[in-house]
């Protein structure tokens, strides 16, 4: 039989387990957004540039002139499809603490991607194209 000192030590204990694991939940939720290592915030090499931007070219992005960034003009079919595609990249954009530069009016999404702390295109912008892409279709 458990003495009441016994009680209070076990409710003690599943209290804290308790907060260790949410906290561990949460964590886990709001994927760390500042996690990101140093390679992510230089820009995109040559090499880098022909095959990872090559693949978004043909998808329609394209380069952004006198600025190194990239641009796509999507279309949805209204309002609420545009607005839940935003919705899912804005869920993205904070997990990756990488967020775009974008307009909409009713059906329409204009989208331009750099990464400012690099002035130019990183991975991060590759990633969250790539991301886009997904959504999109
Ligand atoms: C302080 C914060 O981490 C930075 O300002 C982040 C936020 N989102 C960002 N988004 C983009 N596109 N480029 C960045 O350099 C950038 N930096």
């Amino acid at each position: 039989m458990l003495t009441p000192a016994a009680v209070r030590l076990t409710v003690h204990q599943s209290r804290a387990i308790y907060r260790v694991y949410f906290g561990f939940h949460q964590k886990s939720i709001f994927t760390s957004a500042k996690m990101s290592s140093p390679a992510k915030k230089s820009k995109l090499t040559d090499d880098e540039r022909s095959s990872s931007l090559t693949p978004l070219k043909e998808a329609g992005w394209s380069m952004v002139e006198n600025r190194d960034a990239i641009y796509k003009e999507y279309k949805f079919k209204d309002f609420n499809q545009a607005f839940g595609f935003m919705s899912r990249v804005a869920l993205k954009a904070e997990k990756m603490d990488h967020h775009p530069e974008w307009f909409n009016v009713y059906n329409k999404v204009q989208v331009t991607l750099s990464t400012h702390d690099a002035g130019g295109l990183t991975q991060k912008d590759v990633t969250l194209a790539t991301f886009m892409e997904q959504v999109a279709k």
